[in-house]
């Protein structure tokens, strides 16, 4: 089943809810975080919420996804000045306990293995929050990427470089190559949230419904995962048929 709002405002709001409840059931909880387009409405309700309700961050770890090789962390369209932006400089967190993957890793097999051994280390991530690219990539997991595979370093699709060129400047050149998360790392979190808003996400989700579990599809391989649950708006579950959607037209107001 998909759960499907009205729209992105609907989106981000319930999901940075089950964000802030997670973090007051268990304030030392561990979270694996996304990037990209569809989460900054996601942040922008989560620092308004964390900061109406006054919610503690400080014991909070977070992992994120993934880091383009070669952006320095202050580069603006690294993916660590995009948490700094988005949520990090918003909420008092202890920044011992955020983990963005390192772009200038020296040696970066043996980076990659440590960023999974962490992960593994804190006892696992308890919830991740997930984007989903056009072509149906989690992480910069792209198609064919193997399902054991731990953090890597991954060379991105023209695809992907050409769908995220849109936050670089006319000038500047997209990288050509991530560290990414991997498939297991991503699975073995224990409840997964994966995202997609808008209407250029309706064929990504139609091939979801549509296509067996496959590594050309990276994110099928959720229907492999008893806690995974995909949150749309109208505009991105426009290809599907209705009876595989759960519709809300707000957030449940016992959430709030
Ligand atoms: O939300 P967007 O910008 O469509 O990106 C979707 C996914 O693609 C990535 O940005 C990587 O390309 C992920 O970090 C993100 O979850």
């Amino acid at each position: 089943m998909f759960i499907v709002f009205p729209d992105t405002d609907h989106v981000a709001q319930y999901v940075s809810t089950l964000f802030i409840q997670r973090i007051s059931q268990q304030p030392d909880v561990i979270l694996g975080l996304a990037t990209g387009g569809t989460m900054e409405p996601i942040y922008a309700q989560w620092v308004k919420q964390a900061l109406a309700r006054n919610i503690d961050v400080s014991q909070v770890s977070t992992f994120n996804l993934d880091e383009y090789v070669g952006l320095p962390a202050q580069h603006p369209q690294s993916y660590a000045a995009y948490m700094e932006h988005h949520l990090l400089r918003h909420l008092a967190f202890d920044r011992s306990r955020i983990h963005i993957p390192d772009g200038l890793a020296h040696d970066l097999p043996a980076y990659c293995q440590a960023y999974s051994d962490t992960i593994r280390d804190h006892g696992g991530i308890a919830m991740q929050l997930l984007g989903v690219g056009s072509n149906g990539h989690i992480g910069f997991n792209e198609p064919g990427t193997p399902f054991d595979s731990q953090c890597h370093v991954v060379e991105l699709s023209e695809r992907t470089r050409i769908d995220n060129s849109r936050f670089f400047g006319p000038n500047e050149i997209v990288p050509a190559s991530a560290i990414t998360m991997g498939m297991r790392d991503i699975m073995d979190a224990h409840e997964i949230i994966l995202v997609a808003t808008g209407s250029s996400k309706a064929a990504t989700i139609a091939k979801y419904y549509e296509h067996e579990v496959s590594p050309l599809v990276p994110f099928t391989i959720l229907k492999q995962h008893p806690k995974a649950h995909i949150i749309l708006d109208a505009a991105a579950a426009a290809l599907v048929p209705s009876n595989v959607c759960q519709f809300y037209d707000t957030v449940p107001a016992a959430m709030l």
